[in-house]
C-alpha cells in the first residue's frame, strides 16, 4: 500500500514510515494539513495517518477538508489526547482507528493489519453484491467436453502465472465468468477484480475509465477521479469486448501492458500499475488485425495464453447437468423444491442449438421456473423456438408467476423479452417500455439478448 503521514514531528514520520516499510508498504510525509491535501492531489494513496494536532491545526479539520474533497481512502489518527471522547468524535466522523501517543511500531503495524483485514473484507463483500447481481447459478468448471476439459485446466495452472490472458468465444459462453475465476485462484484473490466494458463507452470516457482524468481535462470533468487500473491495483482488471476499443485507446493501454505505466486524462504525471490484464472477445481478433482496426503488437501482447471457449452447442454433453443445475438454483430461489424437468422438455432442450449459450440456458430455465406452475418443467413452459412451436403455458398476456413467490426483477426481465419479441424495432420496444434506447441496449445485453 501507499500511505501518506501527515505529522509535524519529525521522529514521528521516521518511526511510522520505518514500520510501514518493514511490513513492504510505501510512505510519504506531510508536516501540514495543506501539504497534506496537495499531495492527495497528486498522488493516489490508499491510507493516511494523520495526527490529531498538527501545530496549531486541528487534525480532525484536515479530515473534513479531505472528505470533502472526495479524498476517500481510510484515515488512521494520531492522538496523544486518547481521550475515549476525541476516539468516539473522530470514528463517529468516519476515522477508521486511530493510535495513542507515544507508541511503539507494533501498534502501527497492527493498526495496518486491521486495516488490510477490513479492505480483504470489502473486496469480498463486493464480489458477493456482483455474483448475487448476477443472479448466477452454481457454477461449474468440470466437464464432459475435451475441448473445455482443457480450458478448465490451461486457466488452473496459468492462473498462478501474471500472463496476461485472452479468453475467446461466443457471447454467453462463459468468459467473464472463468475470469473471475481465474483471479481467485491466483495469488491475486485477495485484492480487487475490476471489469470494464468496453464498447459501452466513448473513446474519452472508455480512457477515462481506464486512467481516470483531473478536474477540467474535458467537458464534464468536474473533478479529479481516478481510473479502474488503479482500482484494480494488486488485483486483475478485466477488459470485456477488447475488439471494441478504438486505436488511440489501444495505444495506451499496449504501454500499460508493455511497461506497466500511464497517465490520467489532463496530467502529465506518468504512474506505475501493477495489475494483471485479461481481456475477452467473441469477435476474430486475429480478422481485425488483419483489418487495421486491433493493433498487432497488442493482440501479441494479450495472445501470451489464449483459451478459445466453445459454444453449447459444440459441448451438448454437458447441458443435462447444467439444466438440473440452473433448474435446482432457481427452484430454491423461488421457495419451491424437487422441480424436474419432463422428459419431452429436456429432448427439446438437447435438440436446440442455444446460440445465446450459457446465458440464454440460465434465461430460459429462469423464465421456465417463472412460468411452471406444477412440480416439472414441461415442453409446453419452454419458448415456442425450443419447444417446436407449442404455445406457452403463460400465454401471451398472462404470466403464471403473477402474483405469486416471483420477483419484479424477474417480472421485469420477462415483459422485456415478451415485448421485444413483438416489436418490429428497438425503438419500438423501448417506447412500449417506457424507457429509453441506452437503457434498453443494457437490460438486453444483461439478459443475454445482444
Ligand atoms: N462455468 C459456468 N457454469 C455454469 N454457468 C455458467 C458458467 N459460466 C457462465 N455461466 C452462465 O452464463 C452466464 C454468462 O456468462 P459470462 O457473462 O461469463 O459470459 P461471457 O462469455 O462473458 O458473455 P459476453 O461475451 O456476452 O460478455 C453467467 O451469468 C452464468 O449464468
Amino acid at each position: 500500500m501507499k500511505i501518506l503521514i501527515v505529522d509535524d514531528e519529525s521522529n514521528i514520520q521516521k518511526t511510522t514510515a520505518l514500520s510501514l516499510k518493514t511490513m513492504g508498504h510505501q510512505s510519504v510525509s506531510a508536516f501540514s494539513g495543506s501539504q497534506a491535501l496537495r499531495k492527495l492531489g497528486e498522488d493516489r494513496f490508499d491510507a493516511v495517518f494523520l495526527d490529531l494536532r498538527l501545530g496549531e491545526e486541528n487534525g480532525l479539520d484536515v479530515f473534513d477538508e479531505m472528505r470533502s474533497q472526495g479524498f476517500e481512502m481510510p484515515v488512521i489518527m494520531f492522538t496523544a489526547y486518547s481521550s475515549i471522547e476525541t476516539a468516539i468524535e473522530a470514528t463517529r466522523k468516519g476515522v477508521f482507528d486511530y493510535v495513542a501517543k507515544p507508541f511503539v511500531p507494533e501498534q502501527i503495524r497492527q493498526a495496518l493489519r486491521k486495516l488490510e483485514e477490513s479492505r480483504s473484507l470489502v473486496n469480498k463483500v463486493s464480489e458477493l453484491e456482483s455474483r448475487l447481481a448476477d443472479k448466477t447459478p452454481g457454477i461449474r468448471f468440470d466437464s464432459q467436453d475435451s475441448r473445455m476439459q482443457q480450458v478448465y485446466e490451461v486457466a488452473e495452472k496459468a492462473a498462478k502465472s501474471d500472463a496476461n490472458m485472452l479468453l475467446l468465444g461466443p457471447s454467453g459462453t462463459g468468459k467473464t465468468v472463468l475470469s473471475r475465476r481465474i483471479h481467485e485462484m491466483s495469488d491475486r484473490a485477495g485484492n480487487p477484480f475490476v471489469v470494464v466494458h468496453c464498447p459501452s463507452l466513448s473513446k474519452e470516457l472508455l480512457e477515462s475509465e481506464l486512467f481516470g482524468h483531473v478536474k477540467g481535462s474535458f467537458t464534464g470533468a468536474v473533478k479529479d477521479t481516478w481510473g479502474k487500473v488503479d482500482a484494480a491495483e494488486g488485483g486483475t482488471l478485466f477488459l470485456d469486448e477488447i475488439a471494441d476499443i478504438p486505436l488511440e485507446v489501444q495505444a495506451k493501454l499496449l504501454r500499460l501492458l508493455q511497461e506497466r505505466l500511464y497517465e490520467r486524462i489532463g496530467e502529465t504525471k506518468t504512474r506505475t500499475a501493477d495489475v494483471r490484464i485479461l481481456a475477452a472477445t467473441n469477435k476474430d481478433l486475429q480478422e481485425e488485425v488483419k483489418e487495421g482496426r486491433f493493433r498487432e503488437d497488442l493482440f501479441y501482447r494479450l495472445n501470451v495464453i489464449a483459451l478459445h471457449l466453445p459454444g453449447l452447442a459444440e459441448r451438448k454433453g454437458d447441458l443435462e447437468t447444467l439444466v438440473e443445475d440452473y433448474v435446482d438454483f432457481y427452484a430454491r430461489k423461488m421457495g419451491r423444491e424437487g422441480v424436474s424437468v419432463e422428459k419431452d422438455a429436456m429432448e427439446a432442450i438437447l435438440a436446440y442449438d442455444w446460440p445465446g449459450n450459457l446465458r440464454e440456458l440460465n434465461n430460459v430455465v429462469e423464465r421456465c421456473l417463472i412460468l411452471c406452475s406444477g412440480n416439472s418443467v414441461s415442453l409446453t413452459d419452454l419458448p415456442a423456438e425450443i419447444s417446436g412451436g407449442s404455445a406457452e403455458r403463460g400465454g401471451a398476456t398472462g404470466i403464471a408467476g403473477l402474483g405469486g413467490d416471483v420477483t419484479l426483477q424477474e417480472l421485469e426481465d420477462e415483459h422485456i423479452k415478451r415485448v421485444l419479441d413483438n416489436s418490429e424495432s428497438l425503438e419500438r420496444a423501448a417506447r412500449t417500455l417506457g424507457i429509453d434506447s441506452a437503457t434498453l441496449y443494457r437490460k438486453r445485453k444483461k439478459l443475454g439478448l445482444l
